[in-house]
């Protein structure tokens, strides 16, 4: 997808975080200071209130019994349609490459800042080195340093942008990313059978699926309670899979009953996130969850994100099988290609980009 044109778009100086946290300055830049509505609430969950967003044993899916497989299938189910979120464990993925995708993507960052630069994400494009999203001189910044790469199909492809330093880093990405893509694909596999759809039907939908990978790498703040590491936001791919490094601070925050509630990491598992594509194909019984991520004032934070989504030629909508007379058609038709170019090109606000594909509910005439 071709990034906007540069001219169109002042986005003023953009500092690097890592680079301002270096001197450990005990305020921060206006740029970074939230709105107070927006600032997060850093005391209203003591350690004693983890987010028991549901755990799915992978494993019991693929090779259990056939209680075992029901059980688990009936678990996904309630997760995807009262959370739309859930950690994934024994999910079959080699754990040294779960080790070393963290281990070099934490080497990326540590690079010099002249060395990162190589890479440029230039203001309107999604790939490369920095900050994403950001399209006016006033828009609050995020506390947060970006690398992203469009792997699949080919041609989202950008050679120049695939580091060379560090050197197993580009192959490691590959190596780490065709499995994910497999989880992906089995994923949906399962969840096709919790919606009693046939297995491949998300697979038959989506041609050659388009996946990109970013790593998010937040640097410890001296006033977490003043910024955001990322702005809400629901992701625009189908399923989005999130690799919180070992030994990370809580960071992800996901919006459920409008409160903001963190989401433990649990070493070697992955994060699973429905997106809006899936929430427009489930005619909403599936939703897209908003979510966000804080700052820790002494320890820095790494993710590491894969989106898995239809090829840009599809058409989509809601699914016959997902709208009957008790369930009318909440989302338009549209071609996914669109809807990228939509999310790439628009601030994250929260679930406010979905609005592209939703229905208008008639109010009732008097
Ligand atoms: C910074 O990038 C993103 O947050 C992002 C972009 C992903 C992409 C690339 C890095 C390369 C080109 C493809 C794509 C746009 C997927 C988020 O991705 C979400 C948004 C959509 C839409 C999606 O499918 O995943
Ligand atoms: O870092 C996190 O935990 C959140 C990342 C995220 O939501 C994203 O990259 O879309
Ligand atoms: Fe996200």
């Amino acid at each position: 997808m071709a990034p906007v044109p540069i001219t169109q778009i002042r986005v003023g100086h953009i500092d690097d975080v890592q680079e301002l946290r270096k001197a450990k300055p005990t305020t921060v830049p206006e740029r970074f200071v939230r709105d107070m509505t927006e600032r997060p609430a850093l005391l209203a969950f003591a350690p004693s209130s983890p987010c028991a967003v549901p755990i799915i044993d992978f494993s019991k899916l693929v090779k259990g019994n056939k209680d075992e497989r029901q059980s688990e299938l009936l678990n996904l189910a309630r997760a995807c349609e009262e959370w739309g979120f859930f950690q994934v464990i024994n999910h079959g993925i080699d754990l040294s490459l779960l080790e070393s995708i963290e281990k070099l993507s934490r080497d990326f960052f540590m690079l010099p800042l002249e060395e990162k630069q190589k890479y440029p994400m230039v203001p309107g494009s999604v790939q490369g080195y920095g900050q994403a999203f950001v399209f006016s001189e006033d828009q609050k910044l995020d506390w947060c340093n970006m690398f992203a790469l469009g792997l699949v199909p080919p041609n989202i492809r950008v050679p120049k942008l695939w580091p060379t330093n560090p050197p197993r880093f580009s192959s490691t990405v590959e190596d780490y990313s065709s499995q994910v893509r497999s989880l992906c694909q089995n994923l949906l596999k399962y969840i096709a059978m919790t919606l009693s759809l046939k297995e491949d039907t998300f697979e038959k939908m989506f041609g050659v699926a388009v996946q990109a990978i970013r790593m998010n790498y937040y640097p410890a703040c001296s006033r977490p309670d003043l910024v955001l590491g990322l702005s809400p936001h629901s992701d625009g791919s189908a399923l989005t899979v999130l690799q919180q490094e070992k030994g990370s601070p809580v960071g992800l925050q996901i919006l459920k009953d409008n409160k903001w509630m963190p989401v433990e990491p649990i070493p070697y598992a992955f994060v699973i996130n429905i997106g809006d594509t899936l929430e427009v194909l489930t005619n909403g019984k599936y939703k897209s969850v908003e979510h966000r991520a804080v700052t820790h004032k002494e320890n820095d934070r790494l993710s590491i994100v894969t989106f898995y989504a239809p090829s840009y030629e599809v058409e989509l909508g809601p699914m016959a099988e997902l709208v009957d007379e008790n369930k009318k058609c909440m989302y338009r038709r549209y071609n996914h290609g669109e809807y990228s170019k939509h999310y790439v090109t628009n601030k994250l606000q929260g679930k406010k980009t979905l609005e592209f594909a939703k229905i208008e509910s008639k109010k009732p005439t008097q």
